[in-house]
Parts: structure tokens; sequence; C-alpha cells
């Protein structure tokens, strides 16, 4: 799985320009004379890990860890280098924009991490199952250009064009993934591309009302299941919120930064403006109250009636969330109100 396409091709890579403490050859890259601590593997089993704290170099052996200590390295067998080479490639196709970047990407496979190790998943599905979530995770914006479905849409991008305006960035994910992956093994073919098609918003109500559904019956052993794994990369992937204030706040800043810059582009080239990207109408409370409302309460409530652990981890940071964004709302509005 893990014999990574050679290092150094030629693609639109953001970070080949952008300064960065990694080399452009992975060779240079020492993964193991880093040492991770053991308090540090327990910290990154958790959704309280702050990325902020960790450079890009670092970030590269700390995924490292996460396949290790889910034993894919032995139970795939799959050699150190050929998942450090798979590792650096992926860092490669991450582009250098506010908000779908390497640290976005690094920050949605560590939930999926800590998701599988506080759900006890290594007990429930297979190592082929947590293979294919992880990767999923850790491939699912690959290349992202910071401009979403909607305007590849109306500009009609080569994207739109390419995959006849069906979910055209989550497409061209899956197939920069599988350029990646130059020789995939143990079935990931099959569910990997449907576990990153999910994460288009466009499906969102879709998705979570065939989980709903199921939960009555659900059995971790049938097919169905796999419908729990897409449920899994979508949260993982708008988990921001779940983290500590302070470490969800910055992202929020970078998530408004790449919405600006789309809405001015629409602005500038004439397509229609997307209304939750506009500068003039979105702020940080109004941008959040509506979303975690009506976005993460619902989908996070739903993976919590199957795992009540998470009401803790996930579903409480959240809600502190909303309270915060609510105030900051109602000041807001006082503010104005007070104005002559
Ligand atoms: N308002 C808001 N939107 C978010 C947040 N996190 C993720 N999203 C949106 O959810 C989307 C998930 O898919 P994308 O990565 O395309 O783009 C993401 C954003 O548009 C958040 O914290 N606040
Ligand atoms: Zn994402």
């Amino acid at each position: 799985m893990f014999q990574a396409a050679s290092a150094g091709e030629e693609s639109d890579r953001g970070h080949a320009t952008a300064e960065t403490s990694l080399s452009s050859e992975p060779a240079s890259l020492n993964f193991s004379s880093l040492q991770v601590t053991e308090e540090v593997r327990e910290h990154l089993k958790t959704p309280t890990f702050d990325n902020w704290q960790w450079e890009e170099a670092e970030m590269l052996v700390l995924l490292q860890v996460m396949y290790t200590d889910l034993d894919f390295l032995t139970a795939f067998q799959i050699e150190p280098e050929a998942l450090q080479n798979f590792l650096f490639e992926v860092y490669c196709h991450y582009n250098n924009i506010p908000f779908h970047n390497f640290q976005h990407c690094f920050c949605v496979t560590q939930m999926m991490y800590g998701l599988i190790w506080l759900t006890d998943l290594r007990n429930k599905l297979s190592r082929v199952d947590l293979l294919i979530m992880l990767t999923s995770a850790l491939c699912h914006d690959l290349d992202h250009p910071g401009y979403n479905n909607v305007y590849q849409i109306n500009a009609q991008t080569d994207l739109a064009l390419r995959y006849n305006d069906i979910s055209p960035l989550e497409n061209h994910h899956c197939a920069v993934a599988f350029g990646i992956l130059a020789k995939v093994e143990h079935g990931q073919r099959h569910e990997s591309p449907q576990c990153i098609l999910a994460t288009d918003m466009s499906r969102h109500n879709e998705i979570l009302n065939k989980f709903k559904a199921m939960q009555p019956v659900f059995n971790f052993t049938n097919k169905e299941h796999k419908e729990l794994m897409k449920i899994m990369v979508k949260v993982s992937d708008i988990s921001n919120e779940a983290r500590p204030m302070e470490v969800a706040e910055p992202w929020l800043d970078c998530l408004l930064q790449e919405f600006f810059n789309q809405s001015d582009t629409e602005k500038l080239k004439g397509l229609p403006v997307t209304p939750f990207m506009d500068r003039d109408k979105v702020s940080k409370p109004s941008s959040q109250t509506s979303f975690i409302r009506f976005v993460l309460l619902p989908l996070f409530t739903e993976l919590t009636k199957l795992f009540p652990c998470l009401e803790q981890h996930i579903l409480e940071p959240v809600r502190r969330a909303l309270e915060y964004y609510s105030d900051m709302e109602k000041a807001t509005k006082e503010e104005e109100g007070a104005k002559p």
C-alpha cells in the first residue's frame, strides 16, 4: 500500500515554495531521530491535542506514530520507510492556503485517531477498516485549491468540467490520493473513495439521515458499519470546535480568511457570491452559531448515541463553543444597538 510515488515530482505544491523546516527530499527527513515521549503519545489520542505547538516536520513524525501505534505496520507489513515516503508525498500535495492545508489534514487525522481510541473501535472494526478511516482522513483534502465546489462549478474550472460538476473537489482529492498510492492492497481502494467523497457537505443530510435510520439496528459486523466509517471521517473533518477554545479559535480565523478570499474573487469575476463567505455579511459569531446549531450538534449527537462516552469529549466542548459565540453575538448586537 505504501509504495509511494517518487518524491520531487512536479506538481502544484504549495509547500515547495513555502517556508518550512522540511526539505523537498524525503531522505533528508530523519523520522527516527525525533523522539516522541510516552506523554505525547497518550495526548495524541485525545481531542485536546494542540496542533499549533508542532512544526510540520514534527507532525509527520506524529502521523507515523499514529500508524505505528494502531499496529498497521506489523498487521500489513508496511516498511517504516515506505510509510515515511507516503506521508511525505501526502504533505507535498497539500497546498499552502489558509485553511485546507497540511495542518488541517493533520488535525482531521489526529481527531480520527483520537476517536478510534476513545470509542475502542480497535476491538469493534477490522484493522483494514481502521486503516481506511485513518488514511481517508489523511487524504481527504489533497491538493485543495482553497475555493469550494460551488466556486468550481460557477467558474467552470477544469475540475468541474472533469467531474461533470459532481463533487469535483472530493473526486480530485481521491484521484490525487490514488496517484500517490502507487500500488493499493488490502481492498481499501474500495471504501476509501466512499469515505472521502462523503466529506462533500452538499451530501451532509443524505449521509446523516442514512446513519440515523440504521442507528436502532446498528451492527458493527454487517456491511452497514461502512456508514459509521463515513460519519467518523465527516465528524473528524468538521471537529475544530470540539477542541479547546485556544486551539479552535485560530482555525476559525483561517477558515474565514479562505472564505473571504473566495467571495472577494467571486465579486471580482462577477460570479454569484457565496453568502456565508461574504466579508460584508458574516462575522465569527454569526458563522459559528448557525454552523454549531444546525450542522455540528445534530451530527455529533448522532455519533454520541452510538458511543455515549463521546459526550464529554466532543459534545460538551461544542456546546461550550456555542455559548461562547452566542454571548459574543449578543454583545455585538448590544454594541450596535447602543450606537447613536
Ligand atoms: N462556519 C464554519 N464552517 C465550518 C467549520 N468547520 C468546517 N466548516 C465547513 O464545513 C466544510 C466541510 O467541508 P469543506 O472542507 O469543503 O469546507 C468546510 C467548511 O465550509 C467551522 O468551524 N465553522
Ligand atoms: Zn477537510
